[in-house]
């Protein structure tokens, strides 16, 4: 009743046993030449179209001269071609950025969308676990585009319907290795879309001299060094409190240093105070001069300069309850900083626990309280682990400097800073290298920017000093 169509047909029943598969050998349709031929004719124009459409400049500096030499000759086509690269070649030997901006570029990116992205796109998302073999076909997360900057290549990705940002950001190591960077770093920028950020090449590597101090007095943001991008790092410390942790020699006390370069105009005229808290007796002691008798090095000597900065703020709060919300600083309520170096040593290795307890509480009211009337903490800290610094959450504004585990990246940064790229346990030890360099995480930036602090020498804070002295004196 059934008509059998070809290849359905059992082949090669042998075996007795029950369970055995039957083997149909496959149907075969002859398809006529013809056919294939229009086919691949039809994909090619449609390939030609969607390159046209997509690099419209690229296609155009091949197809101008190559229809020039079809139809002049190449003499012609010579010729028209050497008109734009006489322009082009002085462009870029004598205005290297105007010349990048416009056009290097671009270029670097359409090669490196073709050479690495594109051609590495399907193995590396394979491989990495990012796309799925669904119904016999591969599914692969979109490749949108590529930019270029000096110092890195931005990838915008439009993910599979129903992936994570956390599927990524747990792969940004075989996302590094399979695009040949060293590393990687995941934004989100829309609902399904996200930036892939693969260095190029490490535009911090060089050490960063003091930035000079500002000619007009401000609270900030005051300019600490540079971020990854070539922007200026800006450092918020008015209104907020930063928390800056970092292994031994990480380089904490560049940016305390530099910060506090940064405010010396400001400190000059009256609008700020610093107060030192150095329990180490290294670090702050330098520039003594700096805090007058704002200075403290014995615990008990901090624990009153702390309770002293408690009171003047509780002072101010009840002065502006009902008149003012913010902080602005005048010579008669200066914005007061409050430096501790390795807060650590008061809070957890201090063995009186009175005394302990006194100061904790004292920088938890200091750091709940202060920033709204003007009274801001900067603290450096070596150990970051909870019992060290239970209040380390207090501070809205963190820094990261080397630190010696990975763990340790998300207590200070916090849950998810190292899967987005904050990569601080990889930053190499040797000062030249590493020192100062770091990962900032704003209170109002989920996303880790990475920087270096500028390098204040001795002799810088020694300048820093006299100038401060000699200002008053005057
Ligand atoms: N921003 C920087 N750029 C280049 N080198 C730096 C920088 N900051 C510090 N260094 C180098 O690293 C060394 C250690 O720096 P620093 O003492 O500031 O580290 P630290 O984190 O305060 O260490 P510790 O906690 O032991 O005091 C310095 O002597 C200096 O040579």
């Amino acid at each position: 009743m059934f008509k059998k169509l070809p290849g359905d047909e059992a082949r090669s029943l042998v075996s007795t046993t029950p369970d055995t598969a039957v083997v149909f050998r496959p149907a075969v349709v002859q398809t006529p030449a013809i056919i294939t031929i229009l086919i691949f004719l039809g994909r090619l124009i449609v390939g030609l179209v969607r390159t046209t459409w997509r690099h419209p400049v690229a296609v155009g500096v091949l197809a101008v001269p190559a229809a020039l030499c079809w139809l002049y000759g190449w003499r012609v086509a010579l010729v028209t071609a050497t008109i734009p690269l006489s322009v082009l070649i002085p462009w870029a030997l004598f205005d290297r950025s105007t010349f990048n901006a416009w056009i290097g570029w671009r270029l670097l990116a359409w090669w490196r969308l073709i050479w690495v992205y594109r051609r590495h796109w399907q193995p590396v998302m394979m491989i990495s676990g990012l796309g799925r073999h669904l119904r016999g076909r591969d599914c692969l997360p979109r490749l949108l585009k590529v930019t270029c900057t000096s110092w890195a290549d931005v990838v915008t990705v439009k993910m599979l319907t129903g992936q994570a940002v956390k599927d990524w950001a747990d792969r940004i190591e075989h996302l590094a290795h399979g695009f040949g960077a060293v590393s990687c770093r995941v934004t989100v920028t829309r609902a399904g879309r996200l930036l892939l950020t693969f260095p190029r090449c490490d535009p911090l590597v060089v050490p960063l001299p003091a930035v000079s101090v500002p000619d007009t007095p401000t609270v900030g943001p005051v300019e600490v060094g540079k971020q990854e991008d070539g922007q200026p790092w800006r450092l918020k410390v008015h209104g907020t409190h930063v928390l800056v942790a970092g292994a031994t020699g990480a380089g904490k006390g560049s940016v305390i240093w530099s910060a506090i370069r940064g405010l010396l105009p400001a400190v000059r005229a009256g609008l700020v105070e610093l107060w030192a808290l150095d329990p180490k007796l290294m670090e702050l002691s330098f520039g003594r001069a700096i805090f007058g008798h704002r200075y403290a090095a014995d615990p008990e000597e901090c624990a009153d300069l702390l309770d002293e900065a408690v009171s003047v703020m509780q002072k101010r709060a009840a002065r502006f309850a009902g008149v003012q919300r913010n902080h602005i600083p005048t010579v008669e309520d200066p914005f007061i900083l409050v430096i501790v170096d390795e807060v650590a040593f008061l809070t957890a290795y201090q063995p009186d626990r009175a005394l302990r307890q006194r100061i904790t509480a004292a920088l938890a009211t200091l750091t709940t309280q202060g920033r709204a009337v003007g009274v801001g903490v900067l603290a450096a800290l070596q150990d970051p682990r909870k019992e060290v610094m239970n209040i380390r959450n207090l501070f809205p504004d963190k820094i990261a400097l080397r630190l010696d585990e990975s763990e340790q990246v998300d207590m200070v940064l916090g849950d998810g800073a190292r899967d987005r790229g904050a990569l601080a346990d990889h930053i190499s030890p040797i000062p030249e290298q590493g020192a100062g360099i770091g990962f900032v995480r704003l209170e109002t930036s989920p996303d880790p920017i990475r920087v270096r602090a500028a390098y204040v020498s001795d002799a810088d804070i020694r300048d820093m000093a006299r100038d401060l002295v000699r200002g008053e004196a005057a």
